[in-house]
């Protein structure tokens, strides 16, 4: 039970073959509730297929992916229907943008929160005191309320970012999976951008791939490791830099953007 209160995630044994290739090969990853956890390793370790099995995106040839929401439920995601597991609080922001240009900042909100009415719906829909409120103060969280009414077409690359984040967040997700947010950003916006992500683990985990080390440096709790489809090592990001095998594999040869030797 102990277990259950403490971690949010289990993945148990989890093998993906893609015709004949090992994608990932049992991996067993336990992500603690309130934490930002990231996935880093190189190119095709398979962090991504990671987030696809979380999320049921792809299917796992073997293994269980476990959910324990603050309701104290035990939520088997394997097997469930993508829609589902979006239902149950587990959001995902993908690496493409998928903001809609034409709309306005409060436009993209109120289709994330009313997303399944569909766009032209979402759009006539007139926002309840609540709603208009509940929005706004996810808005504020990302420092976006002063941009609300401006197409998010004209927003700038870190703010698009963020306005994804907002709209992951307005829909009140226990987990959120990030996927190399701070791709693209300067340094200032990639500090602002952990500075979100620390103010967001205070009400939901959040696991992100990044191949930022100096990102993950300033705000990971815990780092897994994935080489080949395998884990090569997990712990706090002072044990991963330190260690000998991850130099050699990953960070050693540049397969990171600002990682400091
Ligand atoms: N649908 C698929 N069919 C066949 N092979 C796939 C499929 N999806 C992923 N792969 C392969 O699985 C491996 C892991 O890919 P994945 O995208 O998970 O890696 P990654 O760690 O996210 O890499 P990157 O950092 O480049 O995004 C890669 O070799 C990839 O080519």
């Amino acid at each position: 039970m102990q277990t259950k209160i403490e971690n949010v995630l289990n993945i148990k044994h989890i093998s993906v073959v893609f015709d004949g290739f090992k994608a990932l090969t049992d991996v067993d990853i336990q992500v603690k509730r309130n934490t930002i956890h990231f996935f880093i390793g190189p190119n095709g370790a398979g962090k991504t297929t990671l987030l696809d099995i979380i999320c049921a995106k792809t299917k796992p040839t073997s293994g269980t992916v476990h959910f324990y929401p603050q309701n104290g439920s035990d939520l088997r995601l394997t097997g469930m229907k993508e829609y589902k597991i979006v239902n149950e609080g587990i959001g995902r922001k993908f690496q493409v943008p998928s903001v809609f240009v034409e709309l306005t900042v409060i436009e993209n909100m109120m289709l994330s929160l009313k997303g399944h009415k569909g766009v032209w719906n979402s759009i006539f829909y007139k926002l309840s005191k609540e709603e208009e409120k509940q929005i706004m103060t996810v808005l504020e969280k990302v420092g976006l309320e002063g941009r609300r009414d401006v197409p998010a077409g004209s927003l700038a690359h870190g703010e698009k970012q963020w306005l994804e984040i907002a709209m992951q967040l307005v829909q009140k997700p226990e987990i959120i999976m990030l996927d190399e947010p701070a791709a693209g950003m300067g340094k200032p916006e990639t500090f602002r951008t952990g500075e979100l992500l620390q103010e967001i683990k205070k009400d939901c985990t959040v696991i992100v791939v990044e191949h930022d080390m100096e990102f993950v440096k300033q705000i990971a709790d815990t780092v897994t490791v994935l080489h080949e489809g395998k884990v090569l090592m997990e712990g706090d990001i002072t044990d991963v830099l330190a260690d000998q095998t991850v130099q050699a594999v990953y960070l050693g040869r540049g397969g990171e953007r600002n990682a400091e030797h």
